[in-house]
């Protein structure tokens, strides 16, 4: 079984295979630069080999396994066997097994899963605890002998006072978690999870264990992580890197759609319009109706003959085109090719040779006949167009006129777009071209999504799966979902499996009390959160002047280990940080103002939540902005307040 001793002596094992795995990559790399066959290999290969090498210079620093399985003598596979589990695989010394076996693999799967009902084999399940690079003690759950459960290491990695960005919770991913991470790649799945449930986490992880699983189909497809906002984005981003994966692209929708910049906000009438699925109807015709059925022959001239496509001929070739359903751009150049065949034979027929220069002059040649048919479009012009005189048909008059710009722009390039007008502008151009598709798309945060947004996120995932991540009652778009399957058919995935999670990791089981008395007010049909933790602070402080309260509470909560956030209506940001400033408070890794709108999927140690009645009162679902801001708390939250408190906060009677 061995000792604390065998154990440390297996960490330098260890340490010596993760040198020698490092001395390999560096040669590799040397090596690597001078094999490849070709530049563009050459340089995949080197990039490659380089960032396994930088991982593996940074890894050395980092405890190599955090757990073990040793496996009873009659389990048929691994029968009597003990196997190190870590962050990453091992090799052993000389091509003997190796010393510390990746957490995704098969094998470790029993570390998430076995239990004293269902031991899987496993004698033994050890996790160990470390000082940084220290190693210094270990426990044993007998799983063969019945007995389980009651880790002291396990509570305190779930309880640990959070400081800087996200980590990754490979070592207890708890089995209901793992069931969800290790799902098949060609299952959606969509979690509906309370805060703190490690819906995030999930997410995550999951992408790392595909990558494991499918690293060819996905290296060459692609993961997209998307994430409500940049300052979620950055408390995330660490996590992925840490275990191993570099390679996954993770931004918001706006960073996926923004090849124009946002100049301009809309109105609600005019963003509820906007976002209606019915938009892509709107912009289809729009975008479609400039096809026009041709009045001319289309002529072109190689320099000696003139060659011509007669109207009758051009008609059918531009409705076989249409009727074939292909991307605009796309079908616009089928004319153009159906156009120059045409000519081509013709030629041909007169004993002329036509190569690849004849046809692309031909082709050049027959464009003004093609932009009177199939002119080119951009989404720009088309969505100016839309927006300029919004066309009959499918809105109503008052949602025509609630899109409509006042007085529209000089010239295209004067446009001043939306944010929502991005989103219009991306199902034009994904109308005129498709889209880059990814192997999996894992989506955070997705009950904010709107009917097109879920459009725009489905093209980048027609033919993969995804992750989608979310709360009905943590929704504050005023197109939140309200129901996961008619959410799942606006992403395209409408059999996606749909799990719950509602044991939360985060927040501690007084504060979760006191959240849950919003849920019957939100209406979201879900169940109420049961924290796994009993530990934790809730204060609830009335005071005659919001800032200074504020600002006695964070110098109180200084005293504490963590981070340390105050959540405030976004109008009451500027001031709560000034009143900081002015006390010699100043925000930095350790203290930060958090405007309610952007505080989504973030934690502090410690919440000061100022004036829960403004976060309220600030938006049409500021009841479950409310419930989103009393839910970031890991250790402690202080509510302060100076104007009375929601009613819905009071206790039920
Ligand atoms: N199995 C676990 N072991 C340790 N920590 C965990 C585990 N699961 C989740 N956590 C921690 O709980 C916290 C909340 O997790 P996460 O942010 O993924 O939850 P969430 O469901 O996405 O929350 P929200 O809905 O508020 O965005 C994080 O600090 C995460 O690391």
């Amino acid at each position: 079984m061995g000792t604390l001793d065998d154990e440390r002596r297996h960490v330098e094992r260890c340490r010596a295979g993760l040198r020698r795995m490092l001395d390999g990559a560096r040669e590799n790399v040397i090596v690597g630069e001078t094999v490849a066959g070709d530049r563009y290999s050459a340089e995949r290969l080197g990039r490659h080999l380089k960032s396994l090498a930088k991982e593996l210079s940074e890894e050395p620093e980092g405890p190599p396994f955090f757990g073990r399985l040793d496996f009873g003598r009659d389990s048929a596979e691994h029968g009597g066997r003990a196997y190190h589990i870590g962050r990453r695989h091992i090799t052993g010394e000389h091509g003997g097994p190796p010393v510390v076996i990746d957490w995704r693999a098969p094998v470790a799967r029993a570390f998430y899963r076995a239990s004293a009902r269902d031991p899987q084999g496993v004698d033994v399940r050890r996790r160990f605890g470390w000082s940084g690079r220290t190693l210094t003690g270990f426990e044993d759950e007998r799983l063969g002998a019945g007995e389980e459960g009651g880790s002291t290491i396990l509570a305190a990695e779930i309880e640990r006072p959070r400081v800087g960005p996200m980590r990754d919770i490979v070592a207890t991913i708890q089995p209901e978690q793992d069931d969800l991470v290790r799902a098949d790649l060609d299952t959606t799945i969509c979690v509906q999870g309370a805060p703190g449930t490690g819906k995030t986490a999930v997410g995550l992880h999951r992408a790392a264990y595909l990558l494991y699983a499918h690293r060819r189909r996905l290296e060459r497809a692609g993961v997209l992580v998307l994430g409500p906002n940049r300052a979620f984005l950055g408390y995330i981003s660490a996590v992925l890197p840490a275990l191993g994966e570099v390679d996954v692209e993770q931004t918001t929708l706006e960073g996926l759609l923004g090849a124009y910049p946002v100049r301009a906000a809309d109105s609600a009438p005019a963003a509820a319009v906007k976002h209606d699925a019915r938009m892509a109807e709107v912009l289809r015709r729009a975008l479609y109706g400039r096809i026009r059925r041709p009045a001319e022959p289309a002529v072109a001239s190689d320099g000696s003959y003139h060659w011509r496509v007669g109207e009758d001929e051009l008609r059918r070739v531009v409705e076989d085109a249409r009727r074939a359903g292909l991307p605009y751009g796309v079908g616009r150049e089928r004319v153009r090719a159906r156009v120059v065949a045409s000519m081509r034979r013709q030629a041909e027929a007169r004993g002329q040779t036509c190569n690849a220069a004849w046809e692309r002059r031909i082709g050049r040649a027959v464009t003004p006949a093609l932009d009177a048919a199939w002119p080119a479009a951009r989404p720009e012009d088309v969505l100016c167009e839309v927006l300029s005189a919004p066309p009959e048909g499918i809105l109503t008059d008052a949602e025509r006129a609630a899109i409509a710009w006042p007085r529209p722009p000089r010239g295209v390039k004067a446009a001043r777009w939306t944010p929502a007008d991005l989103v219009l502008l991306d199902e034009l151009a994904c109308l005129l071209e498709r889209p880059r598709g990814y192997g999996h798309v894992i989506v955070d945060e997705a009950q904010d999504l709107s009917p097109m947004e879920c459009r725009a996120v489905a093209r980048r995932s027609e033919h993969g799966s995804m992750t989608v991540l979310g709360d009905l009652a943590q929704g504050t778009t005023p197109w939140a979902a309200r129901s996961w399957p008619e959410h799942l058919d606006l992403l395209g995935k409408p059999g996606g499996r749909i799990v719950e999670l509602t044991t939360g990791f985060r927040v501690p089981g007084a504060v979760v009390e006191l959240a849950n008395r919003l849920l019957a007010a939100l209406d979201a049909g879900v169940p109420p959160t049961r924290s796994h933790r009993s530990d934790g602070r809730l204060r609830v402080v009335r005071v005659a002047e919001l800032e200074k309260g504020v600002v006695e509470a964070v110098r109180e909560a200084r005293a504490f280990e963590g981070s340390i956030g105050v959540i405030a209506a976004d109008a009451h940001v500027e001031a709560i940080t000034c009143a900081l400033w002015n006390e010699g408070l100043d925000l930095g890794e350790r203290l930060s103002v958090m405007p309610a709108s952007t505080a989504k999927g973030l934690e502090y140690d410690h919440v000061v939540l100022a004036e829960p009645a403004a976060v309220v009162a600030a938006e049409p679902r500021g009841l479950n902005r409310l419930y989103v801001a009393l839910t970031r708390a890991v250790s402690r939250l202080d509510v302060v307040h100076a104007q009375p408190l929601p009613a819905q906060l009071s206790r039920p009677s």
